[in-house]
């Protein structure tokens, strides 16, 4: 099986990229398989620069191909944000529970037609000796009152799936992978990838 190598330390997309990828015949490395890579600052101001900086910094280290994934959620009634700051939305250590939790609370006097939000996945692909690119996805839902559900990692127990009429966090990750940001950018990277790897 061919191998990809994902830029990622985060556990929740390791695990969803693992099994995008296998159903396409391509075996997942991530960061947790090569400990001593740094980790990449994400300066950027959009999704899309700080994927470029990361899969282009850990390819230029490991001077191979190397896809990188820079996704967060985008709620308009908080104009936006957590934005690309959603890994670190509730603090410097990323703490999941605590990135929701402050979500609920800012979003709890919000009405129900003012709840709209957005997931977004740009990925990056960088290649030695060629120039980067990026595809992304988004995944239209909203924001609920209360958790709901256990599958998925991040944001997924608060925010409704529009295109499954469910919570994020009920859907199983062939579901998931079927409608989310992050299947969508995928998506546009299929036929292309018998030239990456
Ligand atoms: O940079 P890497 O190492 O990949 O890991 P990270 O956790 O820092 O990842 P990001 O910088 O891309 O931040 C993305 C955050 O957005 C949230 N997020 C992204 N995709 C999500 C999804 O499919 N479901 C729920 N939350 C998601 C989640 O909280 C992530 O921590
Ligand atoms: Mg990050």
């Amino acid at each position: 099986m061919s191998e990809i190598i994902i830029a990622t330390k985060n556990k929740g997309k390791a695990e969803e990229f693992k099994k995008m990828f296998a159903s396409l015949g391509y075996e997942v490395k991530t960061l947790h398989d090569y400990p001593d890579m740094p980790d990449v600052e994400e300066t950027g101001t959009t999704f899309e620069e700080n994927a470029v900086l990361k899969a282009e910094e850990i390819s230029r280290l490991m001077n191979r191909p190397v896809i990188a994934d820079d996704s967060g959620l985008s709620i308009d009634a908080l104009e936006g944000r957590p934005g690309i700051f959603s890994a670190r939305y509730a603090g410097e250590e990323k703490n999941d529970e605590a990135n929701i939790d402050k979500v609920l609370e800012e979003m709890k006097h919000i009405p129900e037609e003012k709840r709209d939000a957005r997931f977004y996945c740009a990925l990056a692909v960088a290649i030695p000796g060629k120039k980067t690119y990026t595809v992304s996805g988004t995944c239209e839902g909203k924001i609920l009152y209360a958790r709901k559900g256990t599958n998925g990692f991040g944001y997924d127990p608060i925010f409704w799936a529009n295109a499954k009429n469910k919570a994020m966090a009920e859907l199983t990750s062939e579901e998931k992978a079927a409608i989310s940001h992050r299947g969508h950018a995928l998506k546009q990277l299929e036929k292309d990838l018998p030239t990456i790897l």
